[in-house]
């Protein structure tokens, strides 16, 4: 089981925020996607959900379906303002099972109650979502990820706005996730994040800058690569090919 990406390019009104990129994801593994602000990794990580169109290349799922793959977006792209308790944003993980119409039974609802006790939040079970922290809103959102128990759990900025206790936690639930065997690909910002819990890095300034194990590729030489090569994009002389 893998995610394959072959020489992808996805662009906004013709400028390419992916450029060219070549990488596997293979089943069990463990990525984070890291890089200067702007060079493409929430585009990317969209684009392997299928909700960014592509211009060039492929994005095969090989043994997978789209069911076997959870999208954590990030906070800002979700309305918080609509009537809905914890209980039923959580459940809304069994939507691939039972579409919007259907009810769920007695052993779906456990496995959202269960969800919500991994990640501390059975006891708000029954709250409006429009009163939760950012915290608790995104525990929330990881219970409906693990509720849908994809293979492949992608995520963007999992960690943004979200207090150092719950990101700890919330570190501590995605690693039991790739120890119980899911892959997981996470866009992260930070530094120490990644050092401390990805084994494998993806370094993106729009173009790989490289991709392999987190400590070979989080070094100097290659950041410097990715910050010089995201300030020549951004020169007006820089023509995508
Ligand atoms: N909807 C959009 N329309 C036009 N341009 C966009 C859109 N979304 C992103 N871009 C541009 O595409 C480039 C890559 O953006 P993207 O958000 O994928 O990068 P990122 O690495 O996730 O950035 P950050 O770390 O700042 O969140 C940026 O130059 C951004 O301005």
């Amino acid at each position: 089981m893998s995610i394959i990406v072959e020489n992808l390019t996805v662009s906004y009104r013709r400028r390419p925020a992916v450029h060219h990129v070549d990488i596997t994801f293979e089943e069990h593994s463990m990525w984070a996607v890291f890089g200067p602000n702007g060079a493409g990794k929430s585009t990317f990580l969209k684009s392997l959900m299928g909700l960014q169109p592509i211009d060039t290349g492929s994005i095969r799922l090989d043994g997978l379906t789209r069911q076997n793959i959870a999208y954590l977006p990030q906070q800002s792209d979700i309305d918080r303002s609509q009537p809905m308790t914890v209980f039923d944003l959580a459940a809304m993980g069994l939507w691939y099972e039972i579409g919007f119409f259907r009810g769920i039974n007695a052993v779906q609802k456990q496995r959202v109650h269960e969800a919500l006790e991994r990640v501390g939040m059975q006891r708000f079970a029954d709250r409006q979502i429009a009163y939760l922290s950012n915290g608790q809103f995104q525990r929330v959102l990881f219970a409906r990820m693990l509720v849908q128990n994809a293979k492949f759990l992608l995520l963007d900025e999992p960690f943004n706005a979200v207090d150092a206790r719950t990101t700890y936690e919330l570190l501590d639930v995605l690693q039991k996730c790739h120890c119980n065997g899911h892959a997981i690909i996470a866009v992260l910002h930070d530094y120490e994040q990644v050092r401390a819990y990805f084994p494998n890095t993806l370094l993106l300034a729009r173009e790989k800058i490289a991709a392999g194990a987190t400590e070979t590729i989080l070094t100097e030489p290659y950041l410097a690569q990715a910050n010089a090569k995201m300030q020549q994009q951004e020169s007006p002389e820089w023509c995508a090919s």
